[in-house]
């Protein structure tokens, strides 16, 4: 978890290391930058995508953490996959930065969500299955999304989430967080419990009344 007391990592010794455009399809209004980084305090190779029109003032960031089974491979127990799509299409729009965090699991890593998945379906939500894999709830730091902002000469961001620990914590790294928009709900029968205990555990701002059409069909 993270500890508000850490002192701040200087923001000095993060630099960008390339930049370059991913060529996107034609028809998407602007191609995307892609951006990696030199000095990130965890040292993994985290991402920044700067997408729609360039210079948007206080820019639109979705700070994303990696979801292989939901982001790539569309994996309904959890709501990352239309996230992420929500998230690119707002920032084509706006003008903005996604920054693609490899915090997969929550920080766990993809085996040991997997195990994770494996307890939840033995009936244990989210949470208690990390306990009981001797792991916190949430092992995600973003001191990095500070540190990839600051390099890419952001200091006021206008944030795209439901969870209020991400504008804590950048808040508390020396970003201001000019206005926070919530993501949609992605309600589906199987990421329900998933959303339910996000909402009542760790507060992420999910208005769980909202039913999607395939459940108001079912
Ligand atoms: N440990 C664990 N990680 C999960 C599980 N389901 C999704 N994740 C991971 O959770 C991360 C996404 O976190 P979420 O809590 O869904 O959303 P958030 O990033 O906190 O908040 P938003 O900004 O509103 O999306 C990704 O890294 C997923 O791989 C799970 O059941 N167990
Ligand atoms: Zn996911």
């Amino acid at each position: 978890m993270h500890n508000p007391i850490d002192p701040p990592v200087d923001p000095c010794t993060v630099r960008t290391r390339v930049r370059v455009p991913l060529r996107l399809p034609t028809g998407l209004m602007a191609d995307a930058w892609v951006s990696t980084f030199h000095g990130l305090s965890d040292g993994a190779e985290h991402l920044a995508v700067e997408l729609g029109p360039p210079d948007p003032g206080t820019p639109l960031v979705r700070v994303h953490s990696e979801c292989l089974t939901g982001d790539v491979l569309g994996s309904a127990r959890c709501d990352c996959g239309p996230q992420l799509d929500e998230a690119l299409t707002a920032l084509r729009e706006a003008g903005g930065v996604l920054l693609y965090l490899r915090q997969e699991g929550r920080g766990i890593g993809l085996y040991r969500k997997l195990d994770a998945y494996r307890l939840q379906d033995g009936g244990l939500d989210t949470y208690e299955a990390n306990q009981a894999l001797g792991l916190g709830d949430d092992l995600r730091d973003y001191t990095v999304a500070a540190q990839m902002l600051r390099a890419l000469g952001h200091t006021c961001v206008d944030l795209l989430t439901n969870n209020p620990d991400k504008a804590r914590q950048l808040t508390a790294r020396g970003i201001t967080v000019r206005r926070t928009h919530p993501t949609g709900v992605h309600i589906n029968p199987h990421n329900r419990a998933y959303l339910t205990a996000k909402a009542e555990k760790t507060l992420h701002t999910i208005r769980l009344h909202e039913r999607t059409e395939k459940e108001k069909i079912a």
